[in-house]
């Protein structure tokens, strides 16, 4: 069969879209990392599918599959593709979608053609719910890999992170230990790697070794966690731009009790089908 697909990326975060709420299909894992693969497929970091709703109060269900086939639970950068996705589709012509995730329910809220916020709920602290193995909060927390010491924190926007301090991004060996950290053993479901750089309280460079895709040019996610941990560290105010490889992200979270918004662009890239 033919399926129609989207492809669009969040700061060069890139994604097939696909509408399965006016088309059927069901894409086994073996399939999803043969679309994702950049010579053989189509290419994406992440599959983004939206699908009618399974509870009432929400507009749609949106899943999230990355590059080596698994499914997780949150995307960010892919929420605000999600919200121009819906509405380019006539989907719906709402401008504040609430979508359900397996991370939990989120808010899109659409300001213009380009900026999309999200409201991507309470970040996770509790070891257990992250999950990551440790007594208390880890802010921040010794690890061990291949017999260095790193100092992370760990938290969740509904996937999990850990983040690290670096003095110079540029000089951060994100190719080396992000795989490693990517798989450290204290994250029993794996975690994407944040490596951040505090400029100022207000101004953040971040890189991420995402989990199932590597290195990508953003996430959105990451951004996030990025801010709730150096926030927790005193080391940040409420609203943060955070630099990425592939361009700025707004984040701010007013601190615990609160919800972490974001906002950012999305674009488009092209129409397409591709025979399943
Ligand atoms: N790799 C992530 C999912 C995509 C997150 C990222 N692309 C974003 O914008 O938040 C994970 O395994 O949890």
């Amino acid at each position: 069969m033919l399926l129609r697909f989207t492809k669009m990326h969040g700061l060069g975060n890139d994604f097939m879209v696909i509408d399965l709420v006016t088309q059927h299909a069901r894409l086994t894992e073996e399939k999803i990392k043969q679309l994702a693969n950049r010579h053989f497929g189509i290419g994406f970091d992440q599959l983004l599918i939206v699908e009618p709703p399974s509870k009432p109060d929400v507009d749609f269900k949106y899943r999230i599959f990355n590059a080596d086939g698994s499914e997780v639970e949150q995307c960010g950068n892919g929420a605000r593709c999600f919200a121009r996705f819906v509405r380019d589709r006539k989907l719906t012509s709402k401008r504040t979608i609430n979508v359900e995730t397996q991370g939990g329910d989120i808010t899109l809220i659409v300001h213009n053609h380009n900026d999309v916020e999200v409201d991507m709920g309470y970040p996770i602290l509790e070891p257990a719910l992250i999950p990551f193995h440790a007594e208390q909060q880890a802010i921040t927390y010794p690890i061990n890999c291949h017999n260095q010491t790193f100092e992370i924190s760990a938290v969740s926007m509904g996937n999990p992170h850990m983040v690290l301090i670096v003095e110079d991004i540029l000089q951060a060996q994100v190719e080396k230990w992000g795989p490693l950290l990517e798989k450290h053993e204290s994250f029993p479901q794996r975690a994407n790697v944040g490596f951040m750089q505090v400029i100022n309280s207000q101004q953040i460079k971040l890189r991420v070794f995402e989990r199932g895709a590597g290195e990508t040019l953003a996430c959105g996610t990451g951004a996030c966690a990025a801010v709730v941990a150096g926030r927790l560290q005193n080391l940040l105010a409420e609203q943060v731009q955070v630099d990425l490889p592939g361009g700025s992200l707004q984040i701010e979270w007013q601190g615990s009790g609160h919800s972490v918004r974001m906002i950012g662009p999305t674009t488009r890239v092209f129409e397409g089908q591709v025979r399943i």
